[in-house]
């Protein structure tokens, strides 16, 4: 992807990866992801953030077309995390009278990533309120401790409002070109992908369990006039900034983004599929609009941890296995609780063909989740669903469609 211009003289230098097939070794990303970096190109040229391993040559080669013979002043480093500090070394080798910019914590860990002397780098060391003229463009340093790693930072450019995010509002996907989105976070070039989708599939597996840390960063944005969000994936945010930033506020403190119900169901032969399924389709002809449904063994796990967040509701069907759950309920519900689940309603349904007691698992992790609501009813179901377990599931979906 060529360099483009995000304003007058701050251009994107990022680069696509549409080879890698699990992000962090574990998040699915059918579309890619991108790797972004930024060039500010003023009396003083700054570089914001370096890429990924993966990603070094188209890198060194947009940086090449941004920099226009140049040399640059200063990179800046938000954090420490590889997909992005990764090519640090290579970068102060080839450019090697670039000041580091960092923060302390930052700086205490670079050795740790890269036998750099440290003595030797020149490093400019700032902190929360410092700034960093570059000419016509002021650096606000802004510290954003454990969103997600202890070091982060993000960056205010005064002049042309722009918020250097870091992870914060990041989104998987390839970029297929420069593009803004609406106030309703639609893309504006038909080839784009939607942001919301997986920003949030993002934001609630990566950065999710750290909500009240985001909400702390929030508060400092919030102050900021800011017109444009530049994150380290994904596409820049321009206009209808409220959205993105009500998204934020939403997944970040917890709260369901709307009405809706998420089906989560482990099965080995096909019954408790079938019941989940069935469920689902009273649930829906009871007028329940949103009911998402989770084949657990098979579906994306962090497609079923994200839609959970979405919606206010999450029924759990799952088999009992060798006297326990099966592994995909367990690691369903091991996510959740590791993202901070919390401030929903749920229910329980139940299979065993011998000694039922996966319902009573489901519940005991759910009771250790925070402020879930736990459906009084439960409906056991003997191996295969029979007519009065349809009439006791109607019964559970009545009190499911009125979280009661
Ligand atoms: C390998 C295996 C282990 C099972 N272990 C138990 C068990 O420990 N206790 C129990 O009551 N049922 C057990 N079941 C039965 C299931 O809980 C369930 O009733 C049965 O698989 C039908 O549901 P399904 O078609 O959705 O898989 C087991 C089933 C399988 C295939």
């Amino acid at each position: 992807m060529a360099v483009w211009k995000i304003s007058e003289d701050v251009f994107y230098v990022g680069v696509n990866d549409t080879t890698l097939d699990l992000f962090e070794s574990q998040y699915r990303i059918p579309d890619g992801v991108t790797y972004n970096s930024y060039v500010i190109k003023d009396s003083k040229i700054a570089v914001m953030d370096t890429v990924d391993n993966r990603a070094t040559d188209a890198w060194f080669d947009n940086l090449e077309e941004a920099f226009g013979g140049k040399a640059p002043d200063y990179l800046v480093v938000s954090h420490l995390e590889p997909d992005h500090a990764g090519n640090i070394r290579k970068f102060l080798v080839k450019y090697p009278e670039t000041v580091v910019v960092a923060n302390a914590k930052t700086v205490a860990m670079l050795p740790q990533f890269f036998e750099l002397d440290t003595e030797e780098l020149s490093i400019l060391e700032v902190k929360e309120g410092d700034t960093l003229k570059l000419g016509r463009h002021t650096l606000h340093f802004v510290m954003a401790p454990m969103v997600h790693w202890p070091e982060v930072m993000v960056e205010y450019d005064e002049a042309d409002k722009i918020l250097f995010s870091a992870d914060g509002f990041g989104r998987f996907g390839a970029l297929s070109q420069s593009c803004t989105y609406d106030a309703a976070g639609k893309a504006q070039d038909v080839l784009e992908h939607e942001w919301t989708g997986e920003a949030r599939r993002y934001f609630i597996n990566i950065v999710g369990k750290y909500g009240a840390n985001v909400q702390g960063l929030l508060k400092k944005a919030a102050v900021l006039d800011i017109e444009k969000i530049a994150p380290l994936h994904g596409p820049v945010l321009t206009g209808g900034l409220e959205y993105f930033l009500d998204k934020y506020a939403k997944w970040s403190s917890y709260q369901p983004e709307e009405k809706g119900v998420v089906v989560a169901y482990s099965s080995i032969h096909g019954n408790t599929k079938y019941v989940a399924e069935h469920f689902a389709s009273i649930l829906k002809g009871q007028g329940e609009e949103n009911v998402a449904v989770f084949d657990l063994a098979r579906a994306d796990m962090a497609q079923a941890v994200a839609d959970s967040f979405r919606y206010d509701a999450l029924v759990l069907a799952g088999i009992t296995y060798d006297g326990g759950l099966m592994p995909c309920m367990e690691d369903f519900l091991y996510h959740l609780k590791m993202k901070n689940f919390q401030n929903r309603y749920a229910a329980v349904i139940e299979n065993g063909s011998w000694g039922p007691v996966s319902g009573r698992l489901m519940k005991s992790y759910l009771e250790n989740m925070k402020n879930i609501t736990i459906c009084e009813d439960m409906v056991t179901i003997r191996s295969v669903m029979k007519k009065a377990d349809g009439q006791a599931l109607e019964k559970l979906a009545e009190k499911v469609i009125k979280r009661s």
